[in-house]
């Protein structure tokens, strides 16, 4: 279990945001499902990191996703929030690490192992108006589809964020679509300030990722589990 210490925005469902100081804890990603208090559901939770460089609109993703709404300057913090919310009749438990891009920013540890590890899927932020950050997403992904094997495979959606500013536009579509395409990644443009819409769309996108790549585990854990026994019969068969 990882401690992270955080100072930010603590926010309630839908409700109004504040800065408070707070202690978040933050688990590795085994956790996929509980029971719900009358035990007949099973609620699925999430860990959603998000990553790019500084500027992107990372924090107004975040809290557009959280309270619907966009409040222009957001500080430099580090944070992560909890956000329930019931898709599909299911209720889901979002936990939102709503990053910032290193100091450093020539080190090649451009994502930490504890924060793959912890992660379920990855929101790459960039800015259509600023291609230097384009640039980073395209590191990022390939740093983690170079990542040990552990984590090379986590969803990832690819962002263009602030795409209200088209007169300032450095970015094409088809760079980020191509880029997406070639790392396995789901892709949207949105503008964070103008649309709630598409801020929804890309963390139900990458929910249901989540959950094909927990489905395939499964089933690669399933299929495993009958060749051993397989094995193990053809094995004592010998033996006998
Ligand atoms: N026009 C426009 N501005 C945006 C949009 N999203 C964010 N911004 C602005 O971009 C600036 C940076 O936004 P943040 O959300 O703080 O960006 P960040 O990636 O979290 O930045 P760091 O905390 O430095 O990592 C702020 O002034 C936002 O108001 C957008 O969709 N359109």
């Amino acid at each position: 279990m990882v401690g992270i210490r955080e100072g930010g925005y603590c926010a309630v469902g839908f409700g109004v945001i504040g800065p408070v100081p707070m202690v978040v804890q933050a688990k590795p990603n085994s956790n996929n499902t509980s029971k719900t208090m009358d035990g007949s559901q099973q609620k699925v939770e999430a860990n959603i990191l998000l990553l790019g460089a500084e500027n992107v609109g990372k924090s107004a993703l975040t809290v557009r996703f959280l309270t619907r709404r966009f409040i222009g300057e957001y500080g430099d913090i580090e944070s992560i929030y909890n956000h329930s919310d019931k898709i599909d009749g299911r209720e889901i438990s979002f936990n939102i690490w709503d990053s910032l891009y290193p100091q450093d920013c020539d080190s090649v540890e451009m994502v930490s192992d504890k924060q793959l590890q912890w992660a379920d899927g990855v929101i790459l932020v960039y800015s259509i108006c600023d291609h230097a950050s384009f640039e980073v997403t395209r590191r990022q992904v390939q740093f983690i589809r170079h990542a040990k094997k552990a984590f090379a495979g986590v969803p990832v959606v690819i962002v263009g964020n602030k795409r209200d500013l088209q007169h300032q536009r450095a970015v094409s579509s088809e760079e980020g679509r191509l880029l997406a395409l070639s790392t396995d990644c789901g892709f949207f443009e949105i503008s964070a300030a103008e649309n709630y819409h598409g801020v929804l769309l890309v963390f139900h996108e990458l929910l249901e990722l989540i959950r094909e790549a927990r489905a395939l585990k499964k089933g690669a854990v399933g299929i495993k589990g009958i060749v051993r026994s397989v094995s193990a019969v053809f094995a004592r068969r010998r033996a006998e």
